[in-house]
């Protein structure tokens, strides 16, 4: 006898699996608050140092409590010689999530306290992540292009030091604040697929370097953090705004995905999009390079018009980094820096009031039966 269909919520839509005090997305007004407050208001206000300074503690920090922050942070930015060894010998052409979310498993296996899941450890070696991070992400880019690692400087800020680390500069004030904006909107976004994954392993018992590892895994999707590639791969493909009616008038043909549009939560405009626009602009007007602002815009309208899809986060951020000069495989990577903050930030609060993940599945297989014989099969 066949059992009765249970409700099947699939893709977990709409699914309320948790409570959280991290941030709050609204889609109803398009906005999204970290720890109470606005995304915008600290995009203009804040350092990201501050905003994960937030994250992590849930109240922005007092000048003493930055500059004790960021010392901690500065203070483990290296990488130990093993790992420098190991991303040498990584084959040049592995996508750079895949180093990363390599190079994080391997700090795991060297960290001192990597056993200890207490949250007081878990909170130093949070912090030696978003520390090491860019370092092994800058160090593995540049190996592959066959050139030496930068040391990081513990004097740089964040931004600066990520710069530095890839391209042994830092950029003019403009460009660091995009990037440091673009930090802030990719920090956290509530139950998103890679927190999640994070928030799964942590309620295991795991430690933070396995759920960190997992979540850059699940970040590399394409209908998640990989998008911000895949909409610039679309960009180049497209070739500037001449062309950008009849390339989605193609895709729309097809049937096909429009990369850097759609969101599971908002449906009428990410609250992130407008702030990112507003920095992706600057970036165009610095480098004087309109071609990839402008095909954006014709996309977007057409898109609006034509299908009522608004853009989400990774659509102004591909077209940002391409014009701060990084290469296209890295944008994912610089997602993972920003979002080591909120994925941390779950981690801890999953281990406080912790109960293993662990849904159901309804079976649609055959039914109970013998094994047959193997001259029968
Ligand atoms: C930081 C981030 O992770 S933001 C997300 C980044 N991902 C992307 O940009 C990839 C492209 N977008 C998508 O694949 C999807 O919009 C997702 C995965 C983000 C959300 O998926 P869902 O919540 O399951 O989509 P949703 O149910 O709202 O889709 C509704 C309809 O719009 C269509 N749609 C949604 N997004 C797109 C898109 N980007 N291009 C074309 N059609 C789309 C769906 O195919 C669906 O059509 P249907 O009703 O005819 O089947
Ligand atoms: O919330 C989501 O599903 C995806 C997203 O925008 C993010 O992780 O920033």
């Amino acid at each position: 006898m066949s059992e009765a269909t249970p409700e099947i919520k699939k893709g977990l839509v709409g699914v309320y699996a948790d409570v959280s005090t991290i941030s709050k997305v609204m889609p109803e007004t398009n906005s999204l608050t970290y720890r109470g407050y606005a995304v915008q208001d600290l995009c203009e206000n804040c350092s990201f140092e501050e905003v994960a300074y937030l994250l992590w503690n849930g109240e922005l920090p007092n000048r003493g409590q930055l500059a004790e922050f960021k010392a901690a942070e500065a203070a483990e930015r290296e990488i130990s010689p093993a790992l420098h060894r190991v991303i040498k010998d990584f084959p040049a052409s592995a996508h750079p999530m895949d180093a990363i979310r390599t190079a994080v498993s391997f700090m795991g296996m060297e960290d001192p306290e990597s056993a200890d899941v207490s949250e007081a450890a878990t909170r130093r070696k949070a912090i030696r992540l978003l520390a090491k991070i860019p370092t092994a992400i800058a160090a593995a880019h540049r190996a592959a292009k066959g050139l030496p690692p930068v040391a990081p400087d513990p004097s740089h800020s964040f931004g600066e030091n990520f710069f530095n680390l890839v391209f042994g500069k830092v950029p003019q004030p403009e460009v660091l604040k995009a990037f440091d904006v673009s930090l802030i909107l990719y920090a956290e976004h509530t139950f998103n697929a890679s927190t999640y994954t994070a928030r799964l392993v942590t309620s295991t018992g795991a430690d933070i370097h396995g759920a960190i590892t997992a979540g850059i895994a699940a970040l590399k999707g394409p209908l998640h953090g990989g998008a911000n590639e895949a909409v610039m791969h679309m960009l180049t493909e497209i070739g500037g705004p001449e062309q950008a009616e009849e390339w989605l008038s193609t895709r729309f043909d097809h049937k096909a995905l429009v990369m850097g549009f759609g969101h599971r939560v908002y449906k009428s405009g990410d609250s992130r999009v407008p702030t990112m626009t507003k920095y992706a602009e600057k970036m165009a007007e610095v480098v004087g390079d309109r071609r990839w602002m402008e095909t954006s815009r014709v996309l977007a309208a057409k898109m609006l018009k034509e299908k009522n899809i608004h853009p989400n986060l990774d659509f102004p951020a591909g077209p940002a980094y391409y014009l701060m000069g990084f290469d296209i495989p890295l944008f994912t990577p610089i997602f993972v820096a920003a979002r080591i903050t909120g994925w941390a930030a779950h981690v801890i609060e999953q281990a406080a009031d912790n109960r293993l993940i662990r849904p159901l599945s309804h079976y649609t297989g055959p039914e109970q039966r013998p094994v047959p014989p193997m001259d029968q099969r």
